[in-house]
């Protein structure tokens, strides 16, 4: 059992030996990690759309601006940061409202420790708290023409309040009855490069000749809604998805023979007979390598589509075996202005004071990050939060909120 401090800057350089001047406003926060402070907070710049971050390397004095990846929470009227697990730190919004109180910014874990890498900076990673458990998403792979289309189709019919469709990106053209942001997002190859370059991508990949790519935001709209994601992926989006910190269920769709995805690819009547043939030689490598990859956790053959339907219920537990009600989303907490922070084990304490009931009214909210899921690029899940009211009175009532 442990506390730790949440520390307030208070004695920080004005202009510091990098040139980034530090317009402190007394709204930062620092937090020490190893030998390093990350200061958190505070806009270094009135017009800032965001929170900033800067590294304070104790060992040799300097001053590092990190590149920042993930969604960034806005500037605010101040927080509270605490340490948690040595490789994030969580950021407790004042005076914010519902869903946009609880953040994370990765220092040290495994995602930010491979973007290092791949950028040679140093690299530090936003992702919003979430409430709850929302179930794991669904990855569906399979050859072109093998009828994943076909299969999320129904399912998102049978059950449109369950599911929700991960609209990817794609440099393709469309075809005639797609529409953009419902199909596909369609756009310039130019454009996309650059988002991926910004890390706005969970996956990406060059399929047939094009690029398609699934962006946080498209994953993260789904699940914020409240449903379970669905992504349709080619079998390379499938690999960088199960790296990824997604936690996913694979499904591998395998056609009976190779003449009948042939059939269904050209009675689709979409591709060109030259794109027909391409689509065909990538799908015996496609299925080689959903086969054997260790990817998938399930495959199914699409023989006769009922049948092909049934079992995909089945094993989603949508049979009737298993309540098919999705949960409602959970409620938010009001986060007041003036609240100190601690921490017990895997237990954060929120102690709110409200000064017009005076001192006596007290309440504490406890946040249990025990059980604490997935991460940026993206969202951490699995917060569980309650609430205990007039503690100082004695403990009045205690309220589960998610
Ligand atoms: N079991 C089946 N038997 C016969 N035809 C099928 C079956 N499943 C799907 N089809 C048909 O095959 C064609 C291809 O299906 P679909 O477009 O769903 O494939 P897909 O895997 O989504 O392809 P892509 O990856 O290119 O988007 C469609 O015309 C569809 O109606
Ligand atoms: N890696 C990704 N693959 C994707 C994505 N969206 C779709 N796809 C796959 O591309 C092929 C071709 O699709 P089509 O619509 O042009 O027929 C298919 O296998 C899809 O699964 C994505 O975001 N990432």
């Amino acid at each position: 059992m442990g506390e730790a401090p949440v520390f307030f800057v208070d004695n920080l350089q004005d202009e510091l030996s990098n040139g980034f001047v530090l317009k402190s406003k007394g709204l930062e926060t620092s937090t020490d990690v190893g030998d390093r402070t990350f200061v958190i907070g505070g806009a270094n710049n009135d017009s800032a759309s965001s929170i900033g971050v800067q590294i304070y390397e104790k060992s040799t004095g300097k001053w590092v601006i990190p590149t920042v990846l993930g969604t960034k929470p806005k500037p605010c009227k101040g927080h509270s940061a605490i340490l948690l697990n040595e490789d994030r730190i969580m950021i407790i919004i004042r005076g914010s409202t519902q869903d946009d109180c609880i953040w994370f910014l990765e220092v040290d874990t495994k995602y930010v420790k491979e973007q290092k890498k791949v950028l040679g900076t140093e690299v530090v990673a936003w992702s919003k708290g979430v409430r709850g458990d929302a179930e794991k998403p669904i990855v569906i792979s399979g050859p072109s023409g093998v009828g994943k289309g076909t299969l999320i189709n129904m399912l998102m019919k049978e059950f449109p309040s369950m599911f929700g469709f991960s609209v990817s990106h794609t440099t393709r053209a469309p075809r005639n009855m797609e529409k953009n942001g419902v199909h596909y997002h369609f756009t310039e190859r130019s454009v996309m490069e650059k988002d991926i370059k910004d890390g706005k991508f969970l996956e990406f990949a060059s399929v047939h000749g094009n690029l398609y790519g699934t962006s946080l935001e498209a994953v993260e709209a789904v699940a914020d809604s409240g449903k379970r994601c669905i992504l349709d992926i080619d079998v390379q989006g499938a690999r960088s998805v199960k790296a990824s910190s997604l936690d996913a269920i694979f499904i591998f769709i395998c056609p009976p023979s190779m003449k009948d995805l042939e059939e269904r690819l050209r009675a689709r009547g979409t591709e060109t007979e030259e794109q027909v043939q391409k689509r065909l030689r990538n799908a015996e490598a496609e299925i080689e390598q959903g086969k054997s990859s260790g990817i998938f956790d399930h495959i199914l053959y699409n023989d006769n589509l009922e049948e092909c339907y049934e079992n995909l219920k089945k094993l989603l537990g949508l049979d009737g075996s298993a309540p098919t009600n999705h949960k409602s989303s959970p409620k938010g907490i009001d986060l007041p202005l003036n609240h100190s922070v601690s921490k017990i084990d895997n237990k954060i304490l929120i102690n709110c004071e409200t000064p017009e009931l005076g001192n006596a009214s007290k309440n504490l909210i406890v946040l249990d990050v025990s059980s604490l899921k997935g991460g940026a690029p993206g969202r951490t899940r699995g917060l569980n939060v309650y609430a205990i009211d007039s503690f100082s009175d004695g403990l009045n009532g205690i309220h589960k909120l998610s």
